[in-house]
């Protein structure tokens, strides 16, 4: 059977043909390929836009109740649940990732709709005493077209992170997912056409980023940016926004902390601090890549998380293993030579095996792992590797161990392990890092709470009721009413 053709989505009608010709995307375990879709240029671009525009200015979306908005959103939630099953598994043979974690997915976008339409009707401005004879209020306002651009880790639950907000705000939306996984955004739109969202609403562009990505969002009918993605990226993205003043939402890369007191729980705090570094074969921009281990324990923790690492099981994602492929094999090479840059800088343990089966042996694994004896100024302690490998380092006192984790040129999440409150709260204030989970590293099906970084991962904040204001204008309005 020949593979689905993902076209663009443009208004009320589908692109199964674009001006840049097709793309394929393949399995990470198998090379097998998924899908191949339609790869727009400058024309379909500007179809977007217009589409996207036309649907602001003069659709229903904007002028509609907010309770109405709330309702189709609710609506989108339950048929993402309905459906989870099929985009799970097609989320999981296009990106590689765990059965478990595409189900995580789905579940998660389902309540960013939720959560999201929940507060469509409560966006509420505010009244300013200004004194006698004057009456003085803010209305928040939709900003307008909102582009999303969506890296490839995972590509269905960063669309809903971003665009539930933008829809409850009242945008109208482009979202441009990334080339290595373009699958389950069409499912997204199908899902949007099925609740009623009305057309143009929500607009999808594949393509080549540097092509379609650039002129997207340097395209003077967007009014606003949120991307996920690497640094250099959106670094070039930040300057496009800037070519046309546009406010951006930048959620970048990460050398996260994981600070492990001799006085934590151990058998609670090992398994969270291995799937904060093994997630999605380390493929997560909050990984916690970096283990900051009590002296005294240090020896016994490696040992311990070297045992787990070489009992793990890799697999296609399809098999729920304990650890998929790499996104792909020119990834993979990138990873494997920091494993060279890990051996120079300290000493590397390695875990499971890659998969030696003939189905697999294409595959873009690699093999999980630990690096010990390297110093926090190393590159492999400073860099974002983007796969499944830990540094471990020593410290003495709660003082050395914030001074570590602040030295990075990151700060998007930190994780804290220990029973003493006074330890957890110091790190909790000193920590300077946009999310501290304390005895935890990342929670279930969690929408409620901010989400962004500091320093070089970004800025603005996703999730929560604060990633509203990111798609919104704050107008003011003042009266001056004088009796006589
Ligand atoms: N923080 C995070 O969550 C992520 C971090 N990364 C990091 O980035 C590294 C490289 O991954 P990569 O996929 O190249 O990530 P990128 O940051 O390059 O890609 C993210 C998105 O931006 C698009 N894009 C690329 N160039 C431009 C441009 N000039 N203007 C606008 N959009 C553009 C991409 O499209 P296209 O796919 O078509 O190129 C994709 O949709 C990884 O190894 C990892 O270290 C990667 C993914 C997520
Ligand atoms: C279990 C980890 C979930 C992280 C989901 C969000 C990822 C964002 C990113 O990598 O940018």
């Amino acid at each position: 059977m020949s593979a689905p053709v993902i076209p663009l989505v443009i208004g009320d009608k589908e692109y199964s043909e674009a001006s840049d010709g097709f793309g394929e995307s393949r399995n990470p375990a198998t090379g097998a390929v998924v899908a191949s879709f339609a790869r727009a240029g400058e024309k379909e671009v500007n179809l977007a836009v217009s589409a996207a525009r036309r649907a602001f200015d003069e659709g229903p979306w904007n002028r509609m109740r907010p309770f109405e908005r709330a309702r189709i959103m609710h609506r989108i939630g339950e048929l993402m649940l309905e459906r989870r099953d099929e985009i799970a598994r097609l989320e999981s043979e296009d990106s590689g990732k765990p059965l478990r974690d595409a189900y995580w997915e789905v579940d998660c976008s389902a309540r960013f709709f939720e959560f999201y339409g929940g507060a469509a009707d409560k966006l509420q401005g505010r009244s300013i005493p200004l004194g006698p004879n004057y009456s003085d209020w803010t209305v928040r306002e939709g900003i307008g077209v909102s582009l999303h651009i969506i890296p490839w880790n995972y590509p269905f639950q960063l669309i809903a992170r971003g665009v539930a907000p933008a829809l409850a705000a009242g945008c109208s939306v482009i979202i441009k997912p990334a080339t290595e996984t373009p699958v389950t955004a069409y499912e997204f739109l199908k899902i949007c056409r099925e609740a009623g969202l009305p057309e143009g609403q929500v607009n999808l562009i594949n393509g080549r980023g540097s092509l379609v990505g650039d002129l997207l969002a340097r395209h003077p009918g967007v009014d606003q940016i949120t991307f996920t993605g690497s640094v250099a990226t959106g670094q070039r993205v930040m300057e496009a926004a800037a070519s046309h003043a546009i406010p951006t939402n930048m959620e970048l890369g990460g050398k996260s902390p994981q600070v492990l007191f001799a006085d934590a729980e151990m058998e609670k705090a090992l398994p969270i601090i291995a799937g904060g570094f093994l997630t999605h074969a380390g493929q997560v921009c909050n990984a916690g890549t970096r283990l900051l281990v009590e002296r005294s324990i240090h020896d016994d923790v490696v040992e311990r998380l070297h045992q787990h690492i070489q009992s793990m099981r890799l697999g296609a994602g399809v098999d729920d293993p304990d650890m998929g492929p790499l996104i792909n094999t020119s990834h993979r090479d990138d990873v494997e030579r920091y494993y060279e840059v890990a051996r120079g800088d300290g000493e590397l343990l390695l875990g499971a095996d890659v998969p030696s089966d003939t189905a697999l042996a294409e595959g873009a694994f690699v093999r999980p792992g630990l690096v010990i004896g390297a110093s926090n100024e190393t590159r492999i302690a400073r860099e974002e590797v983007f796969g499944p490998i830990l540094t471990v380092i020593p410290f003495d006192t709660p003082d050395e161990a914030i001074r570590i984790a602040n030295d990075s040129p990151f700060g998007l999440v930190a994780g804290v392990h220990t029973t003493n409150i006074n330890k957890a709260l110091g790190l909790g204030e000193k920590l300077r890092v946009g999310q501290v989970w304390i005895n935890s590293f990342g929670v279930g099906l969690d929408v409620e709470f901010p989400f962004g970084g500091y320093k070089l991962s970004g800025f603005g904040r996703e999730k929560g009721l604060e990633a509203i204001a990111a798609y919104q204008q704050i107008k003011n309005i003042c009266i001056h009413h004088p009796l006589s």
